[in-house]
This record gives structure tokens, C-alpha cells and sequence, in this order.
């Protein structure tokens, strides 16, 4: 058994709309071990993205904590936690975020270059990157001349390029046609066993959800077992 990355432990977090209070998570218990692959699924407006962002530090629970290698991340500065994100995180959103102005190859680079490496071995290892994603011969273009996929497999490389140890991916898939789909998802999913990369990946398409190696539900902020969602 590899040992724990990530908990979080009891998570609660609402949101005020003005008028109301809405409960989004509520008592969320999950455990992630380093290499593991999980799906987080659920409807839209279930929590998925809210709870992402509180395990990547982006946001903070109300109540309960997360936990990254048995440290709880509300307790540190917010330089603590930029660094931590920088060195142990990688970020995977469904529109790529990838910079416009910049090469294919650049925008893999460009987190290496923010952590002080020097350019060549940045390029080289964004070289390293993209020729992994099946890339190699798109490095020179930008964000604009790529399909949908390729944009993806660019997005996977940069997440990748600090060997962090915890991917979060929201909705990765979500724009992409279901061929396409597929194959990012086995692109990650061979990540994940060759580098020891843990992935949590949100997604709403229980089809996918179902072929990943294991998976949560979230209904209305809370975990469930997944016949629970199905009334
Ligand atoms: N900053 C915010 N302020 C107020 N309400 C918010 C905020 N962020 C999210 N919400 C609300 O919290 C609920 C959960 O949002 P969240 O984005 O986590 O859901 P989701 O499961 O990821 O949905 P989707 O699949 O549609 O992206 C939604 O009702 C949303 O409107």
C-alpha cells in the first residue's frame, strides 16, 4: 500500500447568494494515496469544481481540512502555498488555458522557466514533454493552429512539466468528442502508471468515470455510494 498524498477531512463549504446560504460541500471524507487515479462525478452544480479547488489550495473550506502529505494547507502562508502549487501541483482545465501568444513548445516551458530552470533545460525537457504526448512535430505551433485534442495533450505536458505528484483535471475532457475524449483519458491514464502521477479528474460523464480505476460521487456537496445518485 503506497502511503497517503492527500485528505480531506470533514470539508464543508457554502456559498452566500445574497439571500441564501447554499450548502455546497458537505462533510466530505476522501483519501487519495501517492499514484492513485480517481474520478470525482456527479451533476452539474454537485460541488466537483468547489471541492478541486479546495484540495489544489485554490479555495478553503469553511470547515474541516485538507491534508497534503499529512500537512494541513490552511495553515500555511500564501507564499508556502504558491510554492507548494509550483512544485507539487499540475492543473488540467477543460478550455486548455494554454497562453495564445506562445508556442506549443513555450507554453510547456513556461512553469519550468517561473521555477528558475535555465531555457535550455527547460526546452529540453518540454521537448521531452511533447514528444511523450505525441507532439513532437506540433512544438512550433500556437494554441490557435492546434485541434481540440492536440490543445489537451499540450495542457497534460505543461501539468506535468514540474513532476508534480497530484494532477487536478476539471472536466478534461468535457470539450472534446467522444473519440478524443477516449484517447486523452488513456493518455492519462498511461501517465498515471508510468510516472506514479496521481490524477483526481472531475468529471460528469459517468461512462467515463466507469472505466477509471476508481471513483467518488458527489450529490448535492456530499460523498455517496454511488446507487444513492441513481433515485
Ligand atoms: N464563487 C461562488 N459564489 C457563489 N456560488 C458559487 C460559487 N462557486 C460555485 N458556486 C455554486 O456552487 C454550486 C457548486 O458549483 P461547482 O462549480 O462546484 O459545481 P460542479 O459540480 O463543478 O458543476 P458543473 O459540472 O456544472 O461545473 C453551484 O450551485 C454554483 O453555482
Amino acid at each position: 500500500m503506497t502511503s497517503e498524498l492527500l485528505r480531506c477531512e470533514h470539508v464543508s463549504k457554502s456559498y452566500w447568494d445574497g439571500n441564501h446560504h447554499l450548502q455546497v460541500l458537505q462533510d466530505v471524507r476522501l483519501s487519495l494515496h501517492e499514484g492513485e487515479l480517481l474520478a470525482i462525478v456527479g451533476s452539474s452544480g454537485s460541488g466537483k469544481s468547489t471541492l478541486l479547488h479546495c484540495m489544489g489550495g485554490l479555495d478553503q473550506p469553511d470547515s474541516g481540512q485538507i491534508l497534503f502529505r499529512g500537512e494541513a494547507i490552511a495553515r500555511w502562508s500564501p507564499r508556502k502555498l504558491a510554492d507548494w502549487r509550483n512544485q507539487h501541483l499540475g492543473f488540467i482545465y477543460q478550455f486548455h488555458h494554454l497562453l495564445p501568444e506562445f508556442t506549443a513548445l513555450e507554453n510547456v516551458a513556461m512553469p519550468l522557466l517561473i521555477q528558475g530552470q535555465t531555457a535550455k533545460a527547460a526546452r529540453r525537457r518540454a521537448e521531452q514533454l511533447l514528444e511523450r504526448v505525441g507532439l513532437s512535430a506540433r512544438g512550433s505551433h500556437r494554441p490557435a493552429e492546434l485541434s481540440g485534442g492536440e490543445r489537451q495533450r499540450v495542457a497534460i505536458a505543461r501539468a506535468l512539466a514540474n513532476k508534480p505528484a497530484l494532477i487536478l483535471a476539471d472536466e478534461p475532457t468535457g470539450n472534446l468528442d467522444d473519440d478524443t475524449a477516449r484517447q486523452v483519458l488513456q493518455l492519462m491514464l498511461e501517465l498515471n502508471q508510468e510516472l506514479q502521477t496521481c490524477f483526481v479528474i472531475v468529471t460528469h460523464d459517468q461512462q467515463l468515470a466507469d472505466s477509471l480505476p476508481r471513483q467518488e460521487q458527489l450529490h448535492h456537496g456530499r460523498l455517496v455510494p454511488k446507487q444513492a445518485t441513481q433515485r
